[in-house]
């Protein structure tokens, strides 16, 4: 069966050696798992302008620019995503879980302590290459 395939913006906001992370919500897709903040890019919108109006609902925070990081397509038997995935180091604002989610800073080499989606596997792998 065909899907639709979600695009998804992601961003990977980083400061130093650490990243800001968040937990979803456990009645969400991939719910209870961490993951870089981000969500679904709307029709007629570009990924940059999705990331910052993303970035802001969810954590707060104001970006300045972005850098492309990485493309990831996964099938998740019940949803297809495409994650346009950006690295945030220029922003302004204090990250914090601004629609009650949990969220913290952590050292890259600290992320493979958390449990994240599958599709992220990759991320993981090249963020800490
Ligand atoms: N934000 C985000 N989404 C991810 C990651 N990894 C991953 O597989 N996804 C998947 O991407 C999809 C869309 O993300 P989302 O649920 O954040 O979308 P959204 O903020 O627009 O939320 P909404 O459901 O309230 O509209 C979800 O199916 C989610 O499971 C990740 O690291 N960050
Ligand atoms: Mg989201």
């Amino acid at each position: 069966m065909s899907q639709k395939v979600v695009n998804v913006a992601v961003g990977i906001i980083l400061r130093g050696e650490q990243t800001y992370i968040c937990k979803r919500p456990d009645d969400k897709h991939q719910g209870g798992l961490w993951e870089f903040p981000g969500g679904k890019i709307e029709a007629d919108e570009t990924t940059t302008a999705a990331l910052a109006r993303e970035l802001l609902e969810e954590v707060a925070i104001e970006v300045h620019s972005s850098d492309s990081f990485m493309l990831i397509e996964h099938d998740y038997g019940d949803k297809q995503v495409r994650l346009d995935i950006h690295k945030v180091s220029d922003f302004s604002g204090e990250p914090h879980g601004a629609e009650g989610q949990q969220g913290r800073w952590v050292a890259i080499s600290d992320l493979h302590l958390y449990a994240f989606p599958k599709a992220n596997q990759a991320i993981l792998e090249k963020l800490c290459s």
